[in-house]
């Protein structure tokens, strides 16, 4: 499978399939650009239980906020509970013929007025329920790309007890109330089938963030299936970004930029989650919602300090990274090796304070990761962006910023 410039699938001792320079990489490089097989929204299902009636309103297709709110286009299916909208009729006509057809709008409407899920389960159940409506739909109007999205990994992790229930309710449910067209070729509806989707979704979702006045939230999950091939790590050498709001007909495409320079042969990853989280955090989530512990360079050193050192560190690592003596910066460059030398005491302990002084957000409470501008002519760019809030930092003003 070919996954992007200069990037290659090989298999990762311990790790399964993960993604590999195949040539020197340049920090801001993008190496991947990637569309998503499915979206799908993190709205309650009943429109009446929105927790902030505030909350923006985005299209159901294209997942734009759409600005102002009375310009959003009702499907003329659900309209009557006023449940699905769309920013423009070719958003309409899009969704209905893919993503929202007649079996989905349908099948959203009866679930959303079924009480037992909408009442009486967490969001997170609801949520369930719209990927696991939108996974089938796609068997029904896209079976290769279902084919995709069944290729991707599913080793179940966290609670098994606790997801084996919710596909049991969840597939009880569907089969009750909308059960799939038997028409459909090359799947079989069964409760099996339900549970490894459901693993899928947990592994291989990406989040599509919103950020109302500082609040962060995710406005739609997607599966993108060649950006999923990137496996974690707590300092990762590249991080992803999308511009969701942008007036691009691919602003549901997120792009994977490197953060430094690295050579070939390195394998690249992503981290699953903001950088700044402490390492009992990180080992949590990790176990639970990915089903590994981590093992990376960072973690090794962070397993070794003291309770006091993690506790000092929980809640975000940016103090450290602030008493960090600005003379290491002044010694390390943007390079990979850079990051990986240093044999003085206090580069051994926290090896990674460079990282965190160079390449996290320093907009309050953002936690962003921050990567270089695409380079141009081969020559990289000394402007970094956040992933998070767009906060552009010009590298050349590190030392006066910190
Ligand atoms: C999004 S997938 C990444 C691609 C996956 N390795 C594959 O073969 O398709 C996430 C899964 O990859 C594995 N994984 C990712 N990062 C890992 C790491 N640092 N150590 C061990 N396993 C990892 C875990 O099984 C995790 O649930």
């Amino acid at each position: 499978m070919w996954v992007g410039e200069g990037l290659k699938v090989e298999e990762i001792h311990g790790k399964g399939r993960g993604l590999v320079s195949s040539q020197p990489l340049k920090g801001g490089q993008v190496v991947l650009k990637d569309s998503p097989i499915l979206l799908y929204s993190t709205r309650p299902l009943n429109p009446q239980q929105q927790v902030h009636s505030t909350s923006a309103l985005y299209c159901d297709n294209c997942f734009r906020r759409i600005q102002p709110a009375s310009a959003a286009i009702p499907c003329p299916s659900c309209s009557h509970n006023n449940n699905h909208h769309f920013c423009s009729t070719n958003c309409l006509s899009v969704a209905a013929a893919s993503s929202h057809s007649p079996w989905v709008c349908q099948s959203l409407a009866r679930l959303s007025n079924y009480p037992d899920l909408t009442v009486h389960q967490p969001l997170e159940r609801q949520v369930q329920a719209r990927y696991l409506v939108a996974a089938y739909n796609l068997a029904i109007v896209n079976p290769s790309q279902f084919q995709i999205l069944m290729s991707l990994q599913s080793t179940h992790s966290g609670d098994e007890v606790a997801s084996a229930k919710a596909a049991v309710f969840l597939h009880s449910l569907i089969s009750t109330l909308c059960p799939p067209p038997t028409t459909a070729q090359g799947f079989a509806f069964t409760l099996e089938l339900t549970s490894f989707l459901l693993a899928r979704d947990r592994l291989n979702a990406f989040g599509l963030m919103e950020n109302i006045r500082g609040e962060r939230s995710v406005r739609a999950y997607g599966i993108y299936p060649r950006a999923s091939l990137f496996n974690h790590d707590c300092l990762p050498n590249a991080c992803r970004f999308d511009y969701v709001d942008s007036e691009s007909g691919s602003n549901t495409d997120i792009i994977i930029r490197m953060i430094h320079d690295v050579p070939q042969g390195r394998e690249i990853c992503l981290s699953y989650f903001p950088v700044n989280e402490s390492y009992s955090c990180r080992q949590k989530r990790l176990l639970e919602d990915y089903g590994f512990a981590c093992d990376c360079d960072r973690c090794k050193v962070e397993a070794n300090w003291s309770d006091s050192d993690q506790e000092e560190n929980d809640g975000g690592e940016t103090d450290q990274v602030e008493e960090m003596d600005e003379d290491q910066d002044e010694d390390m460059e943007a390079g990979e090796e850079d990051l990986h030398s240093g044999d003085d005491e206090a580069r051994e302990d926290f090896p990674h304070a460079y990282f965190f002084l160079r390449y996290m957000c320093n907009v309050e409470n953002c936690w962003g990761t921050m990567a270089p501008l695409p380079p141009s002519d081969g020559n990289s760019s000394n402007l970094l962006e956040c992933n998070v809030c767009g906060n552009l930092k010009n590298e050349e003003l590190l030392g006066a910023e910190c």
